[in-house]
């Protein structure tokens, strides 16, 4: 802590310009509210998620590139251009991106990398219409600073629904004996089926689709088994589905269900080695994603010791004892004309028809839509995907301490010498709330912002700070202090120390050797109340000069006329000293930028030792 004293003055005769009020600067710097400003507006005003329109008459454009329920397609009518291009090329999304602030898509758009580099930084949110986020390119979403939202729960029962009408199918060849009968041919024999009644069915990925299909499976008769090693087991009880591992899930099983993500991890999961440890016979359905099945494999499984069967066993032991498969969703969508797993008899496809019932299509649409619309107005988005999703009333409640932390990140920033690299940061909370009662991932962001932007022309959010900061080498460490007390406010203050670095203002640097500032507040406006060593307190509404002196009488009057005098009206003053007539630090809040002819007669006054103009 700081050992001086401190004294604030405000500045009557010079006032507060009354024109910026309180809620005019929030909704500006605010990452959460509509800008309504231009999108050129200064890079204090650029809300940490998105910028919304260019102007009151400008509406965001928002490109649709695959068919859209239309109760969506109304939604985003109300608000943006809305521009429905399908069957898009590569080529053609490419040049269509950079005119557009949002994009929404189905599987059937790749949201790849030349998509965001192509957008020149206009693509602020991709909305997908569904669940599976795997055609767009997260990493590189992130990179741009691109909120990805999708819409997870609209088209889960539809999926389930899916899963349940190709795994009774498949049991009953449905598919190949509707198309028999359509050649003019009467096979009854052909066609005996398998009963699910009494079956095992592994279900593997216990998520939203896969708990949906276990429920129906067990209305069937079925016995359910699943694999998710992140499902809560309690979760699995309540169904009365046992959770299992993946080898016992898919040795045990007759049926086996896959409604996992493709993911690093689940690509081709189910391959030679695998289909190896399953039973003779064995029936999969896959609505999940073609990839989780190396498809190759499956040919070769399809096809594997079925003729040594036919003639050891009966012919109904045979015909139960074939391999078979329903897909809906494949490696290459659509699938090769000549795709020898297509063409296989005992193959069910559909050309991913999970989600497509009229009432999913009508939830989905709205869902994505309300979710990019909230993207565009600069809310955060409860179904983002490569960003922390933060409740409203946490929001709320950090508001200020947002703006706090971002302005604590520029002044620091600007108070490091040039050249000498900001490396390590250390962030100190000091809270009466508990650990895991603050959420800090916003306030961590925000000061990634106020650190990075003023030095770089990187546009910096919440979603790409992370990215950002470890890109540059930016090591940020965030340490907690627990206060006693009431835990009514989230935050008592914020603390930033950059250490290894030199400082343009020698008096920042604290005792242990880094610069340090300290924020607080008050009255819901931020306050700087710690620079270095010396306690001070200036509001951070407009820019700032820090200026070290010798204490003595008459020194607040002489900076202030020398402002006064070159029109430069001055908001906040306050001296932090460590002793009377020792040395002082005086924070002059300013609503101008004074000339350097200014700065300089203020460096001439005698007793003043240092001084720095930071800007906000
Ligand atoms: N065919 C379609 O039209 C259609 C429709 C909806 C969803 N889907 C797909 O179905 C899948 C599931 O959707 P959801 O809404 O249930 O998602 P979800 O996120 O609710 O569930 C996925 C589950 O998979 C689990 N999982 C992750 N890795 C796993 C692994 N290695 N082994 C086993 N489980 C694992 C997760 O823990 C999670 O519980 C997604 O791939 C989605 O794209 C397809
Ligand atoms: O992941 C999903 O939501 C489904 O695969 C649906 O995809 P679709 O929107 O292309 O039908």
């Amino acid at each position: 802590m700081a050992t001086s004293a401190s004294q604030t003055l405000r500045t009557p005769s010079l006032g507060r310009n009354p024109s910026l009020s309180l809620s005019s600067k929030l909704s500006l710097s605010s990452p959460f509210s509509v800008s309504l400003r231009s999108r050129r507006c200064s890079r204090t005003a650029r809300p940490l998620v998105v910028v919304v329109s260019a102007g009151l008459d400008a509406k965001p454009t928002i490109l649709v590139s695959e068919k859209l329920g239309e109760a969506g397609l109304n939604l985003l009518k109300d608000f943006a251009n809305v521009d429905c291009s399908y069957n898009l090329t590569p080529e053609e999304l490419c040049t269509k991106i950079s005119l557009c602030d949002a994009l929404i898509v189905r599987s059937g758009t790749k949201v790849s990398r030349e998509v965001f580099e192509s957008s020149g930084g206009r693509l602020k949110v991709v909305g997908r219409a569904g669940v599976g986020i795997d055609n767009v390119d997260l990493a590189a979403a992130t990179e741009h600073g691109c909120l990805v939202v999708n819409a997870p729960t609209a088209n889960t029962v539809a999926a389930a629904e899916h899963g349940i009408a190709l795994l009774a199918a498949m049991a009953r060849n449905v598919a190949q004996a509707d198309a028999s009968v359509k050649a003019g041919k009467w096979q009854r024999n052909k066609y005996v089926g398998v009963s699910l009644v009494g079956k095992t069915l592994a279900v593997m990925g216990f998520g939203k689709v896969g708990s949906e299909v276990a429920r129906r499976a067990k209305g069937l008769g079925m016995h359910v088994i699943a694999h998710d090693p992140y499902a809560p087991a309690d979760r699995a009880r309540a169904i009365g589905v046992e959770l299992v591992s993946f080898d016992e899930a898919i040795g045990t099983a007759d049926f086996i269900s896959l409604h996992m993500p493709l993911t690093p991890a689940t690509s081709k999961i189910l391959n030679d080695e695998t289909f190896a440890k399953m039973k003779k016979g064995v029936h999969i359905v896959n609505v999940a994603r073609g990839g989780v099945i190396d498809e190759d494999a499956l040919v070769r499984a399809l096809d594997s010791g079925i003729v040594a069967q036919v003639f050891a066993i009966s012919y109904l032991e045979a015909l139960a004892a074939h391999c078979k498969a329903a897909l809906d969703v494949f490696t290459e969508e659509p699938p090769p004309k000549d795709s020898k797993l297509i063409l296989h008899e005992r193959v069910t496809a559909t050309p991913h028809l999970g989600a497509s019932t009229v009432e999913a299509q009508e939830g989905v649409a709205i869902e994505i839509a309300e979710a990019v619309l909230g993207a565009l107005k600069g809310e955060l988005a409860a179904t983002a995907v490569n960003a922390p999703m933060v409740p409203a009333e946490v929001i709320t409640e950090l508001k200020p301490f947002v703006d706090l932390a971002e302005k604590l990140g520029r002044l620091a920033v600007q108070l490091v010498a040039g050249g000498s690299g900001v490396k390590s940061v250390k962030v100190t909370y000091a809270s009466a709330r508990a650990p895991d009662d603050l959420d800090t991932r916003l306030l961590r962001a925000m000061i990634i912002k106020g650190l990075i932007e003023p030095i770089s022309s990187v546009f910096v959010n919440l979603v790409n700070a992370d990215f950002t900061a470890k890109q540059r080498g930016l090591r940020i460490t965030e340490e907690r202090i627990l206060l006693d007390g009431s835990p009514e406010s989230p935050l008592e203050f914020i603390q930033i120390q950059i250490a290894n670095v030199e400082s343009r203002f020698a008096s920042a640097i604290s005792e242990s050797g880094e610069i340090k500032l300290e924020g607080r507040v008050k009255d819901g406006i931020p306050h700087l109340t710690e620079v270095g060593s010396f306690d001070v307190d200036v509001s951070l509404e407009g820019s700032i000069i820090l200026c070290r002196q010798v204490d003595q009488p008459g020194m607040i009057g002489k900076v202030g006329s020398v402002l006064g005098e070159e029109n430069v009206n001055v908001s906040f003053m306050s001296v932090g000293r460590i002793a009377p007539r020792k040395q002082a630090v005086m924070a002059i809040g300013v609503d101008d930028q004074p000339s350097k002819e200014t700065l300089k007669k203020i460096g001439a006054i005698p007793a003043v030792e240092e001084f720095v103009f930071l800007k906000l």
